[in-house]
């Protein structure tokens, strides 16, 4: 059996817009954006006393959204355990998103209070559920989090780091590099695989630092996440490429596909490929990777 990241299925989530649902022209904006999906904000971008307003403005945008692409859609809420949390979700039955965020998630309760409402509401597949990681709380409650999306009917499908609040709850400097954050960011990724999840890196607040945008999206990768949640229109295009499919690593997956198929590997379970130890497990890796490099390039040569 492959091991639950294997068996995830595979979608494109390498750039991950928000938008704030209370800005008409970033709404109007977002449909024409390259991105693999878009988090239609109505949480900490929106003004407490615009609350009411963007829930309207979202529900009239979702009402003439053409959703034939197929990219995701992602409405975040408030906490459930506000007011608006409540009309939010009422809201997001109107929609029909692809799944909704909930912030501020503090353990598995969280995620099975909404799961349960959502039932309740005849909701049974869809939406699904998505976790912001960004208080101590979910970083200590990471595993009993991640593993609720296997009990709650499997509603949950991705952790999405939180790193503005979580620095604010803990102390814990904003530095290039993120070496103190490194270890719990490195923790969500494991205990989203371990459950099958995926995994999205932090927002980068500097938006017109791309070199350092780049660099946090290339340690992001290196750390296994699957993309990253963007605050504006500039870092979409690195989000695309640091999470994508680089040509090379393209090229070295479909040849390891080939060696497998040939008829004097048939047996094996690890040959030598140019040198290098290749196993059985590092073939569903490669099939992963050139599924993962057609899906770009079908999203690349679609109208
Ligand atoms: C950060 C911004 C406030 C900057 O806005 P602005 O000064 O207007 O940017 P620009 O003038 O450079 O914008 C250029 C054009 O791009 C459009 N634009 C900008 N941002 C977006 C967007 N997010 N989506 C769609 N379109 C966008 C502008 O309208 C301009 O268009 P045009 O008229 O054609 O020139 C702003 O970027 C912004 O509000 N960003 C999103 C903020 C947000 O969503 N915050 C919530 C997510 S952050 C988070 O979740 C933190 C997490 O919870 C944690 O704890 O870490
Ligand atoms: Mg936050």
């Amino acid at each position: 059996m492959n091991p639950p990241f294997q068996n995830h299925p595979l979608r494109l989530r390498r750039s991950l817009l928000s938008v704030p649902a209370s800005n008409a022209r970033a709404l109007e904006k977002s449909s024409s954006l390259a991105c693999d999906g878009v988090i239609f904000d109505l949480e900490d971008s929106v003004a407490p006393e615009k609350k009411a307003e963007a829930r309207a403005a979202l529900k009239r945008h979702f009402a003439t959204l053409d959703r034939a692409g197929g990219r995701e859609c992602i409405v975040r809420i408030n906490p459930l355990s506000e007011d608006d949390g409540a009309a939010d979700l009422e809201a997001v039955l109107e929609c029909a998103p692809d799944a909704v965020l909930l912030p501020k998630v503090s353990g598995p309760q969280d995620v099975l209070d909404a799961a349960d409402w959502l039932s309740e509401q005849g909701a049974d597949d869809s939406p699904r559920l998505w976790a912001m990681i960004e208080t101590p709380a979910a970083i200590l409650n990471l595993a009993a989090i991640a593993e609720v999306g296997r009990t709650s009917g499997g509603r949950l499908d991705c952790l999405v780091i939180g790193l503005n609040d979580l620095r604010l709850a803990t102390g814990i400097a904003d530095v290039p590099g993120r070496p103190y954050l490194a270890p719990l960011l490195v923790q969500a990724v494991v205990a989203a695989r371990a459950s099958g999840l995926d995994v999205i890196d932090s927002v980068h607040n500097g938006f017109s630092d791309l070199d350092a945008f780049a660099a946090e999206c290339e340690q992001g990768r290196q750390m296994g996440f699957d993309g990253k949640m963007l605050i504006h229109p500039a870092q979409i295009a690195g989000a695309n490429r640091l999470f994508g499919v680089p040509e090379a690593a393209a090229e070295d997956a479909r040849a390891i596909v080939e060696a497998f198929a040939l008829p004097e590997n048939a047996g094996k379970g690890a040959i030598n490929f140019d040198g290098r130890m290749v196993e059985r497990l590092h073939l569903d890796q490669a099939a992963r990777l050139v599924a993962k490099a057609k899906l770009i390039a079908d999203k690349e040569s679609s109208p």
